[in-house]
């Protein structure tokens, strides 16, 4: 789970970067601080003739100088004091920023580990827009708050001391009067800033309700086109796209509502505290030089004020974003089991012991105990919906046992590791999905095969008359979920595929289903061999299909009974 005491910890590691920038930022406060002050000095030590140490320092500098001299030397001294102030403060970002970006990278990168290691069970329930949101906007709110608080509170932090310093030192009376009034207005918009917690919370549900059904969207829009249903879809994401304006017009206007108001307190302690100034010349001895550097000073604290508002609002952002990206961490993780023993040295004999299986509540498995042996051709049939499918992807290790135990050659999966198993156990499903790259990448998921071994796999699996149709042959791209090939098409790419790995136990869950009869009585006489030479599981309707296996087993009330 992230924490501000986490990502605090994180900035933590970035010691020298860190010090280095707040050194930079110590240094730009202390050169931007007198700034406010050298033109108001002028009116007194000038334009008053009350002379004093400025034009005194002036005159040594320069011997003694003309009132045009004395702007003229106070004005590039302004200038380059606001230049080197500027320079620094970019300098001071560039470290800040560095470390900033690189901690919301690690959170990004935290989130994929976890999600690279989500049970299949949770990845199905999931929505790929919504994690997509987290994944970038919620990540970006925390980064803003990181920013704002790491780089901008130190330097505004400090500029209200220095100005503090020399308020004080200009009237006692009107400082105190100036600094104790001010943290009443931080507080009292501070109150204000948690009421936006509230609209960018529903700002970022509406974004990813809305991001979820574009994506889907588009991505079954073939479907969508095929059932004439376009009106309905688009409807929803108009109607959602609506939704998202208004939600993001109340936080947008709502928070910036808020923002004004926080600086209309402001504005009134400045119209307050400038006529306490002039107060000050009219009853104490304050000079007027040193009022004009006074309003100065209430204008050079507006920006720091406002920044430490800022901080504030965005904090209540950037939790409610830190809530929203730690749901992703609660999402199941796969267990891990380490790989002690390998018994896919061999042929393999499966066996189930008492093995339960559910997905909520409803168990789809039970006590199922049966035995697969190898070099046989086994059949699992049973009704639609029985869980022969849950039953392939249990033995496959993409899913896991919720009590019992599967055994390869008599030993458990617990002291095998799920990754293991999927080396060694290909389940290619009826809906083959292929990546929108070239047929060759999708046969060989870039490891290396001889040209004559993907020849020999293209055979097998009636594919050559494909390959030599397709425009630049196995290098073809094949789009979007290999829409360039018919499913069949696509079907006997996964059995390609299945082909050139070599597993020891393969699982055909329907993958034949979309070749006609002839098709498929070839690629099963050319692949026979290869399933008969390791343990091999065919799930099937088609009595064709069923017929080619040599035991059958059958998915009946949850259990898996052996019928021939
Ligand atoms: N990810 C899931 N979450 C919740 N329930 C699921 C999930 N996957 C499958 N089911 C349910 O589990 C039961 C078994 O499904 P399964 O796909 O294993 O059946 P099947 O025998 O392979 O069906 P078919 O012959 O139609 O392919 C079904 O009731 C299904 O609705």
């Amino acid at each position: 789970m992230l924490t501000f005491k986490k990502l605090l910890k994180e900035i933590q590691k970035y010691k020298k970067e860190f010090i280095t920038a707040q050194i930079i930022a110590l240094i730009a406060t202390i050169i931007s601080i007198p700034i406010p002050l050298l033109m108001p000095l002028l009116i007194d030590e000038v334009l008053l003739n009350k002379g004093g140490r400025w034009i005194d320092f002036i005159n040594f500098i320069f011997g003694n100088c003309s009132a045009f001299c004395y702007v003229a030397v106070t004005l590039s001294v302004v200038i380059a004091l606001r230049g080197l102030f500027i320079l620094l403060n970019v300098s001071q970002t560039y470290f800040f920023e560095k470390i900033t970006k690189d901690i919301t990278y690690k959170i990004r990168i935290r989130v994929i580990e976890h999600l690279k290691r989500i049970s299949l069970n949770e990845y199905e329930n999931l929505k790929t827009g919504d994690i997509a949101s987290r994944l970038i906007s919620d990540v970006n709110t925390v980064e803003e708050f990181l920013i704002k608080s790491v780089s901008k509170f130190v330097i505004s932090f400090l500029t209200l001391i220095g100005v503090a310093i020399v308020l004080l030192s200009i009237n006692l009376k009107l400082g105190l009067f100036i600094l104790l009034l001010n943290p009443f207005v931080v507080v009292l918009s501070g109150k204000l800033a948690r009421k936006v917690k509230k609209y960018k919370l529903s700002q970022n549900k509406t974004i990813s309700i809305f991001q979820e059904a574009l994506i889907e969207t588009l991505e079954l829009f073939d479907q969508i086109k095929a059932y004439n249903k376009e009106s309905f879809f688009f409807k929803r994401l108009f109607l959602l796209a609506q939704e998202l304006k208004e939600k993001s017009f109340e936080f947008s206007y709502k928070s910036e509502a808020f923002n004004k108001v926080s600086f209309l307190m402001f504005l009134i302690g400045y119209e307050v505290f400038r006529a306490a100034g002039i107060l000050a010349v009219a009853y104490d001895n304050l000079s007027i030089g040193m009022m004009i550097a006074v309003f100065s000073y209430l204008w050079f604290m507006m920006t720091p004020i406002q920044e430490i508002i800022n901080i504030q609002y965005s904090f209540f952002s950037a939790k409610a974003a830190l809530e929203r990206i730690n749901k992703l961490f609660e999402l199941k993780k796969e267990p891990i089991y380490p790989h002690k023993k390998n018994p896919f040295n061999k042929e393999v004999e499966i066996e189930t012991k008492n093995l339960y299986f559910k997905y909520k509540d409803e168990w789809i498995l039970e006590d199922v105990n049966v035995k697969i042996e190898p070099f046989k051709i086994t059949a699992l049939i049973g009704a639609s919906g029985g869980g022969k499918t849950t039953f392939a992807k249990l033995i496959a290790g993409l899913l896991v046992v919720d009590k019992g135990v599967i055994l390869y050659n008599g030993v458990s999966f617990r002291e095998i590791g799920l990754n293991e198993i999927r080396n060694h156990v290909a389940l290619i499903l009826q809906e083959t999905k292929l990546f929108n790259d070239t047929l060759y990448f999708n046969l060989t998921l870039g490891e290396n095969f001889t040209e004559k071994e993907i020849m020999e796999a293209l055979k097998k699996a009636e594919l050559v008359k494909v390959v030599e149709k397709l425009p630049d042959g196995l290098d073809t791209y094949i789009g979007k979920n290999g829409v360039k090939l018919s499913g069949g098409e696509r079907q006997r790419v996964a059995i390609a595929r299945a082909l050139l790995f070599k597993p020891k136990v393969v699982i055909l869950d329907e993958s034949t289903s979309a070749l006609d009869i002839d098709t498929e009585d070839r690629v099963f006489k050319n692949i026979e061999d290869f399933l008969k030479s390791r343990t091999s599981i065919i799930i099937a309707h088609r009595a064709e299909t069923i017929a080619k296996a040599n035991e059958i087993l059958m998915v009946k009330n949850r259990k898996i009974l052996k019928i021939s």
